[in-house]
C-alpha cells in the first residue's frame, strides 16, 4: 500500500499532544525524530524522552488529504500559521524484509558466529549461535555487543559459570554456553529481552544451562567467574556495587555500552573492587575488563 508522511516541527513539551491531534486525523502510526543531533543513549523502560525541538512524523494512506489536516493544525497555539511541516511520498517497502535481507553471519573472534535463524550457517564446524533479536537489543552488528562477543571468544570459558548482566537478546549468554560456560545466568529489566533470550536458547538448544530473571527476581547471593555487562555508563555505575558482589574473587568482569570519554571514570570507579586492565576500543565505544579483588 502506498503511503504519505507530514512531518511537523514543534518543540519537545508539545509533541505528544501534536501526536494525539494527528492520530485523530487518521494518521496509522506516528514516530519522534531529534531535528538537531543530540543523541539519547538509552531511555528508562517506559519513557520516551523527547529533544527540545522534535519532528513528529504522522504516515498516513496516500489517499488520505493532508491539506485540510494542515489546516486545522495552524488553529493549534503552539504551532500557528507559522507551522514548520512538509508532506512526503514514501517508498513502498516491506521493512521487515529489509531489515532481515540486512542481517547476514558476522564472525566474531577466532572461533564464534552469530548467524541469523534465516540464513544458512556458512561454517558448521565453528562455533555458531543461531540468532533472531525479535524485540530485543543484541544481533552482534553494534560495536558494544561486538566488543563482548570478541572477549567472550577469547576466554577459555569451560566448566565457568557467567552473568550476563542486561541480556537483551541472550546473544552473550548463548555464545558463552556455547563457547563453553557450564550454566549462565542472563538478567534484564525488560520482559521482551527475558522472552527473546529464551527463545534464542530454545533455538540453540541450551535453554537448560541458562536461567533468566528480572532484577527483582534474580537469586540474591549469585556469584560467577566471569561476568559481562553491556549497559550503559550511567546504570553500570549505579550498578557497581552489585555487580562487584556477584564476581568470585580471581573472576573476569566486561564492561561495555561506555563511549571512550567516559571509559576512565568508570574504570577509576569499578577500580575499588577490580584490577582493572588497558581499555579496549571500537568505533565511539569502550570495554573495560578488570580481575576481581
Ligand atoms: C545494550 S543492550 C545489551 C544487550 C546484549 N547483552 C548485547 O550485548 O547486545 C542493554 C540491555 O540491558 C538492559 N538493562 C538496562 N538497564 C538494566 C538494569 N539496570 N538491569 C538489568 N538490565 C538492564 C536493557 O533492557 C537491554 O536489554
Amino acid at each position: 500500500m502506498p503511503w504519505i508522511q507530514l512531518r511537523i516541527v514543534t518543540d519537545g513539551p508539545h509533541a505528544d499532544a501534536l501526536s494525539d491531534q494527528l492520530m485523530e486525523e487518521g494518521s496509522v502510526s506516528i514516530t519522534f525524530e531529534d531535528e538537531k543531533d543530540t543523541p539519547i543513549y538509552e531511555p528508562k523502560l517506559g519513557e520516551t524522552p523527547l529533544w527540545n525541538s522534535t519532528i513528529v512524523i504522522a504516515l498516513f494512506e496516500a489517499e488520505h488529504d493532508l491539506a485540510p489536516v494542515v489546516e486545522r493544525l495552524k488553529l493549534l497555539p503552539y504551532l500557528g500559521e507559522s507551522i514548520n511541516y512538509k508532506i512526503e511520498q514514501v517508498e513502498d517497502k516491506d521493512w521487515v524484509r529489509e531489515w532481515m535481507d540486512s542481517f547476514h553471519p558476522i564472525q566474531f573472534g577466532e572461533r564464534l558466529w552469530i548467524c541469523p535463524s534465516w540464513r544458512d550457517i556458512p561454517n558448521p564446524e565453528a562455533v555458531n549461535v543461531i540468532l533472531d533479536p525479535g524485540l530485543a537489543f543484541g544481533t552482534g552488528t553494534h560495536p558494544t555487543t561486538a566488543l563482548c562477543l570478541e572477549w567472550l571468544d577469547s576466554l577459555d570459558l569451560s566448566d565457568k559459570e557467567v552473568i550476563d548482566f542486561g541480556c537483551g537478546s541472550g546473544i552473550l549468554a548463548i555464545a558463552a554456553i556455547k563457547l563453553g560456560a557450564k550454566k549462565v545466568t542472563g538478567v534484564d529489566i525488560d520482559y521482551q529481552a527475558i522472552d527473546a533470550s529464551k527463545a534464542n536458547a530454545e533455538r540453540n538448544g541450551v535453554a537448560d544451562q541458562l536461567a533468566l530473571y528480572l532484577p527483582e527476581n534474580q537469586p540474591q547471593h549469585l556469584q560467577a567467574d566471569i561476568l559481562v555487562a553491556n549497559i550503559l555508563a550511567g546504570p553500570l555505575k549505579e550498578l557497581a556495587p552489585l555487580i562487584a558482589e556477584k564476581v568470585k574473587t580471581g573472576g573476569q568482569l566486561a564492561l561495555s555500552g561506555l563511549l571512550h570519554e567516559q571509559a576512565q571514570e568508570v574504570a577509576e570507579f569499578y577500580s575499588q573492587w577490580f584490577e582493572m586492565e588497558p581499555v579496549s576500543h571500537k568505533e565511539d565505544w569502550s570495554r573495560l575488563n578488570g580481575v576481581r579483588k
